[in-house]
C-alpha cells in the first residue's frame, strides 16, 4: 500500500491539473516528511496533510486598468490565503507576465513552512498579476496598482492579511497600492502592507533583509564549517532587490561576487561587481543588466541567463525566479567545487540539481530558510507599526541576523533529530511542517 504522504500527492496533482510548480513544491515538502509520519500517526488520523495542502481561501480577480494610449487593459489579479493556524496570511504580491494559480499557490505553499521557521506570528499566503510591469510609464504601473488593490482591500488587513513586494513589485508599487487602500477604507492601517516608505511606516532594513538574510545564513552555515565569506568567490543571479543586497553582505563580509545577471543574460566581471552601477541601472533607471559593460569595459555580457552557473566560484546564490537552476547547471557547479549553494529565489534549483548538490555534499540551504529574512523582517514592520514606534536600521539588522541563525540551528538539529544530518531540505520542511501542524490540532478541524 502507497504511504499516507504519497497519497496525499496524487490528489493534489488530480485536483490542480495542469499546476507543475506547485505539484513540485508540494512534493519535495511530502517527501520529507515521510519520516514524520512513523513517529506521529495523529497527524494522519487528523487529516493535517489532506488540509495543509488546501488553500483556505483562493481569490482571482479581474485588474481592468487604462493605458497611456486611453486603450483598456485587463489583467488577472489573485490572493491565495493558504493558511492561518500561526497568524494572518503573510506573503508577497508578484507582478510578472508568467504568474498563474499555479505560480501564486506554489509561492504560497512555500510561504506557510517558511513563515513557521521565522518564529514570528505570521501565516501563508501569495499572491500577484500577470500584470507586465517592464516598459510601463509611472502613470500606468499607479493605475494598474489602484485597480488592484480596489478588489484585494477587500480580503486583506491587518489582522487578516498582509501583502508585501515580490518580483515587479517593489517600493513604488507598494505606495501606490497603500495610497489606494487608505482611500477607500479611510483608515491609515500601517500594518495592512509591509515594504512601505521610510517616512510612512515602513521599516529600516527591510529592503536589505532577503538579500541580507540569505548570506547571514550561509554565513552561519560556513562558520559551522571553521570557514567564511572573506576572499570567497560568489556567483548570484538576478540583479532586483534580493540580488542587489546579498552581493552588499557579500561585499561587507569580504568576499567577491563576480558575475550578476537578469532575464536577458548576464555581466562577468573579475574584477568584482561594481553594486553603484548595478543599483543604478535597475533600482533608478529600471535598466537592462547588459547596460554595465559600457561602463566597465573588463566586463563581459553574455546574453544566456543560464549560463551564469558555468562560471568558476567557491558559492553560488540563485536570486532570481524559480528552476533557473537546473541539472547540468549542478553538475557545472560540482564540477567546479563548489561549497555551499544559498537559495534567495523561491524554489530556483530544480529537483534534479538539488539531488545532484546534496549528492555531492555540497553545502545546500534551500529558499524557505535561507530567503526567510525578507518576510521575517516584514513581521518586524508589523511590530513597529502595531506599536506605533520605528527602530534604528541597527536594531532590525541585528534581530534579523539573530534570526536567520537561529534559523540554520533549528533546521539543522532537526535533520539530525530524523536521521537526516546535514539534509537541511528536511531539516527546514519538518521543522516548519511541525509547528504548523501541532498548531492545527490545538486549533481543530477548520
Ligand atoms: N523581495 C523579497 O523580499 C523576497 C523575494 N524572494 C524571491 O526572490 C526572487 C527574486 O525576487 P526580487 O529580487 O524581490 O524580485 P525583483 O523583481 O526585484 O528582481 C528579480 C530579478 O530577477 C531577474 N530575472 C527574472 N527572471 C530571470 C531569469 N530567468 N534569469 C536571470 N534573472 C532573471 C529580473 O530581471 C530581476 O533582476 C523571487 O524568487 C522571489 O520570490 C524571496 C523572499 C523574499
Ligand atoms: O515580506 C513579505 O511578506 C513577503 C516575502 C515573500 O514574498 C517571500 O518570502 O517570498
Amino acid at each position: 500500500m502507497i504511504n499516507y504522504p504519497s497519497r496525499v500527492f496524487e490528489k493534489v496533482v488530480s485536483r490542480n491539473p495542469n499546476e507543475p510548480e506547485f505539484h513540485q513544491a508540494v512534493k519535495e515538502v511530502l517527501e520529507s516528511l515521510e519520516v514524520v509520519f512513523d513517529k506521529h500517526p495523529e497527524y494522519e488520523e487528523l487529516g493535517i496533510l489532506e488540509r495543509i495542502v488546501e488553500p483556505e481561501r483562493q481569490i482571482m480577480f479581474r485588474v481592468p486598468w487604462v493605458d497611456d494610449n486611453g486603450d483598456v487593459q485587463v489583467n488577472r489579479g489573485f490572493r491565495i490565503e493558504f493558511n492561518s493556524v500561526l497568524g494572518p496570511y503573510k506573503g508577497g504580491l508578484r507582478f510578472h507576465p508568467s504568474v498563474y494559480d499555479g505560480i501564486i499557490k506554489f509561492l504560497g505553499f512555500e510561504q506557510i513552512f517558511k513563515n513557521a521557521l521565522t518564529g514570528r506570528p505570521i501565516g501563508g499566503g501569495k499572491g500577484g498579476s500577470d500584470f507586465n510591469p517592464k516598459g510601463k510609464s509611472d502613470g500606468e504601473v499607479m493605475r494598474f496598482c489602484q485597480s488592484f488593490m480596489t478588489e484585494l482591500c477587500r480580503h486583506i488587513g491587518p489582522n487578516t492579511d498582509v501583502p508585501a513586494g515580490d518580483i515587479g513589485v517593489g517600493g513604488r508599487e507598494i505606495g501606490y497600492m497603500f495610497g489606494q487602500y487608505k482611500r477607500i477604507k479611510n483608515s491609515f492601517d500601517a500594518g495592512v502592507l509591509t515594504g512601505k516608505g521610510l517616512g510612512w511606516g515602513g521599516s529600516l532594513a527591510r529592503t536589505e533583509a532577503t538579500g541580507y538574510g540569505l548570506v547571514y545564513i550561509v554565513e552561519e552555515m560556513l562558520k559551522d564549517n571553521a570557514d567564511s565569506f572573506a576572499d570567497k568567490t560568489v556567483v548570484i543571479s538576478g540583479s532586483g532587490n534580493v540580488s542587489i543586497y546579498a552581493t552588499e553582505k557579500v561585499q561587507q563580509l569580504g568576499g567577491k561576487v563576480v558575475a550578476v545577471s537578469d532575464s536577458g543574460g548576464y555581466v562577468y566581471d573579475p574584477e568584482g561587481i561594481k553594486l553603484d552601477t548595478v543599483k543604478r541601472i535597475k533600482e533608478v533607471e529600471r535598466g537592462r543588466i547588459k547596460e554595465y559593460v559600457k561602463e566597465h569595459p573588463f566586463a563581459e555580457f553574455v546574453a544566456d541567463s543560464s549560463a551564469i552557473w558555468m562560471i568558476d566560484c567557491d558559492i553560488a546564490l540563485p536570486c532570481a525566479t524559480q528552476n533557473e537552476l537546473d541539472g547540468e547547471s549542478a553538475k557545472s557547479l560540482v564540477a567546479n567545487d563548489v561549497i555551499v549553494v544559498g537559495e534567495g529565489a523561491n524554489m530556483p534549483c530544480t529537483p534534479e540539481a538539488v539531488e545532484i548538490l546534496q549528492e555531492s555534499k555540497i553545502g545546500f540551504i534551500p529558499g524557505k530558510a535561507a530567503n526567510a529574512g525578507g518576510v521575517a523582517t516584514s513581521a518586524l514592520e508589523m511590530t513597529q507599526n502595531a506599536m506605533w514606534d520605528s527602530w534604528s536600521f541597527e536594531k532590525v539588522d541585528a534581530k534579523l541576523e539573530k534570526i536567520m541563525v537561529d534559523i540554520y540551528k533549528i533546521i539543522s538539529t532537526t535533520a539530525k533529530e530524523y536521521g537526516k544530518p546535514g539534509d537541511l531540505v528536511a531539516g527546514a520542511n519538518i521543522a516548519g511542517f511541525l509547528k504548523v501542524a501541532n498548531a492545527m490540532i490545538n486549533q481543530g478541524v477548520v
